[in-house]
């Protein structure tokens, strides 16, 4: 599978390439790089061994290293003349980086750095092509001078000879083993023993090692984290790609399916004629739309960031920092908790292979982990939102997309309840507010009590993922708000388009309230009433997008080949396509298995001769 995955990709890479020369001459844009790896990915079933080369290493090349060692190595990589990745985790450690163990020992004598992996648990474990694919990576090691630590650094490593492939002298390099899925990606281990590299290998645009060993620290030692934040906010454009691809699929087996009539007597609808089945299927179309349009936000302001970097301007990584983290985790998280329900949504026939939905759910479940596990992220914005809390009690302003943090902290209540969009969005924002406020004193007691930071963090843990969820659900809500309602460009938009898209803002806006119903009533009341309000409303509003689903899916304008799914094809032959999948089946082959005689037979006969000696 593995050497499958790298010719496809191999090829798709070369017709990339010819596509951005033709649309972008000499660019070195991240778009295409982005669509290029989106695209082959989506290809590739068993997921994209040049990914992490594509995403981490090129990049890490480019942001972390200086002009000299781009000419050096970055350039060769960009265009596919060596193939790397990115190498930071190891089977002892993924999440706390400042614990890792591969270790850098600066040697001014040779001007070299001594590369280790002292220990097992210190193996590079999981870098995404590093078992096969690779002949570089990007090594990430404590840096040691005179066995000093001065905290993380990059190193280009070459592991394979790039004429025999062979591993190098003092490189232990291999794959990992069967995943859940991905298992064209040959993650890999990577062991060194004393293997040297020289000084300049070192990525050396943020932080400095000098032929005499002294040590320019980084002005901003979080820019080290950056090319993980760029993953980061790839992932909540990938993830919502893999929820719209599952939400095209059911949506249009939902039209093709008939079953259960509604009335007595009547013939069998299209299943999604079922309210409940609606209920399944739309609101992750939906949620698709919302988090496509706030990961394009993202990666604008990734992009801003980026060149802000690039000029030594480090302003706006916080804000970047958090909203990558909440937009990750929140787009892993929902969509493959909407991938399952879709395919719950299909029946048995979502179950099958030849539908895809489980291996579109094994491609988007591990972007929970990878990049930064969910909820060390989510705690990651709770610590980011207590600092905010304290700025907002202090009377200091706060980052754009948390102003509404300030704004909800002067009101002493909740105004009237309205019920209008202005007034869901303003709820999930106060509830949000006022779960911050509740974490803020607990944390602080913690604090005062005479708890370290990190233990308050951790004590406080629940009540700061929870502020953390909220802040995203606000972030997220009130982007596809701003797109809906207040956007330039919607006097260019038909009435009925805006009508399509007023409809998916109001089963968006209606869908997060009754899923933080709770976090909302602890701060605002609400009456009976205006809740069973909005109950109708749901109930009104999937049946008014319910027309519209097919259309809305067919926009995401996936190929059959992307889709790869008898259930979802684009031209409805459901049946015919599930029953040419199983003919193709290896057991179909035959029409009396191997197995019959070799097992099956004796194992009957033996309990057939039982059966009759038990009579005698
Ligand atoms: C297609 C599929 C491809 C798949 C590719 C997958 C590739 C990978 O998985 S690569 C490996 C990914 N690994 C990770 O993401 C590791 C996650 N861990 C971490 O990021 C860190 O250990 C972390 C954030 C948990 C803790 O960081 P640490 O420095 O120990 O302590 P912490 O105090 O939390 O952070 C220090 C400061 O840095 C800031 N910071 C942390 N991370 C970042 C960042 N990425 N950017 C900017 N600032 C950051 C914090 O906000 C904090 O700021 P302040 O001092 O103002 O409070
Ligand atoms: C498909 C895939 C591809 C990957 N590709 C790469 C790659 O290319 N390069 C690379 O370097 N890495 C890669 N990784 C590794 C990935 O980045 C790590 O798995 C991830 O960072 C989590 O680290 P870990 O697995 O060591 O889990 P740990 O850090 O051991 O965490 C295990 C669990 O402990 C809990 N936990 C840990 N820390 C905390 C905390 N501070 N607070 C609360 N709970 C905590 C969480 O529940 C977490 O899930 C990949 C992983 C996968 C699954």
């Amino acid at each position: 599978m593995a050497s499958m995955s790298v010719k496809h990709a191999i090829a798709a890479a070369k017709k990339l390439r010819s596509l951005q020369e033709r649309f972008n001459p000499g660019g070195s844009d991240i778009y295409p790089a982005l669509m290029g790896d989106e695209a082959i990915t989506a290809l590739i079933p068993s997921g994209n061994p040049l990914s992490v080369h594509i995403l981490m290493f090129t990049r890490a090349l480019r942001e972390q290293g200086t002009d000299e060692q781009y000419e050096k190595f970055g350039r060769r990589a960009d265009n596919n003349e060596i193939i790397g990745t990115f190498a930071q985790t190891e089977l002892g450690h993924g999440t706390y980086l400042r614990g890792l163990e591969a270790r850098a020992d600066y040697d001014r004598g040779t001007e070299e750095f001594v590369l280790n992996t002292p220990k097992l648990s210190s193996y590079k474990w999981w870098p995404g092509g590093l078992g096969q694919t690779c002949n570089y990576c990007i090594f990430v090691a404590q840096l040691y001078i005179d066995n000093e630590a001065k905290g993380m650094a990059m190193f280009v490593v070459q592991i394979r000879d790039e004429e025999t492939h062979m591993p190098l002298p003092g490189v232990h390099v291999g794959e990992i083993g069967k995943k859940m899925g991905l298992n064209g990606v040959n993650n890999g281990f990577l062991g060194l023993k004393d293997y040297r590299v020289p000084r300049l290998n070192m990525l050396m645009r943020h932080q400095q090692v000098l032929p005499d060993g002294r040590f320019v620290k980084s002005p901003v030692s979080q820019v080290s984290y950056f090319p993980m934040v760029f993953v980061r906010c790839m992932v909540a454009r990938q993830n919502s790609n893999y929820l719209a691809q599952a939400a095209t699929i059911a949506t249009r087996y939902s039209v093709i399916r008939r079953q259960s009539p509604i009335e007595e007597g009547q013939p069998e609808p299209k299943i999604l004629e079922h309210l409940t089945q609606q209920m399944k299927v739309i609101p992750e179309i939906v949620t698709a739309v919302v988090y496509r349009l706030a990961a394009a936000n993202l990666q604008n302001m990734y992009n801003e960031t980026a060149e802000a970097v690039y000029r030594k301007d480090f302003s706006r990584l916080p804000e970047l920092h958090a909203l990558a983290c909440i937009l990750k985790v929140a787009t892993s998280y929902d969509s493959t908790y909407g991938i399952e329900r879709l395919r719950q949504a299909c029946g048995g026939h979502g179950y099958l292979t030849a539908g895809n939905l489980g291996n579109i759910f094994a491609m988007a479940a591990p972007a929970c982990t990878y990049e930064g596990e969910n909820s060390v992220l989510y705690l990651q914005v709770g610590k980011i939102l207590m600092k905010n809390w304290s700025q907002v009690l202090a009377g200091r302003e706060l980052m754009p997309s948390m102003a509404y943090i300030s704004e909800c902290s002067k009101m002493t209540s909740f105004p009237q309840w309205t019920g209008s969009w202005e007034c869901l969005l303003k709820a999930i924002q106060y509830a949000c507010v006022g779960s911050i406020r509740l974490a803020f004193q607990s944390y602080n007691a913690r604090v005062q009590s005479a708890q370290s930071q990190t233990a308050a963090v951790n004590y406080s843990g629940l009540e700061l993922t929870k502020a953390a969820e909220l802040h995203g659900r606000s972030y997220v809500a009130g982007n596809f708000y701003q797109q809906i309602v207040n956007s330039p460009n919607k006097h260019q938009r038909s009435p009925q388009f805006q009508k399509v898209l007023e409809n998916m803002l109001e089963l968006h806006l209606i869908q997060i309230f009754f899923r933080h119903l709770g976090d909302i009533l602890r701060f605002i009341r609400i009456t009976e009433d205006e809740i069973s309000a909005l109950q109708r409303r749901l109930e009104e509003v999937l049946k008014e997008l319910r027309p519209d689903a097919v259309a809305i899916t067919d926009a995401f304008d996936f190929n059959d080949k992307i889709l790869s799914s008898a259930l979802g094809c684009y031209d409805g032959n459901v049946y015919e396509r599930l029953f040419e999948a199983a003919l193709k089946h290896p057991l179909n082959r035959k029409s009396v298995p191997d197995f019959f005689e070799a097992h099956l037979k004796p194992f009957m006969k033996e309990n057939a001769d039982n059966a009759k000696k038990s009579k005698l």
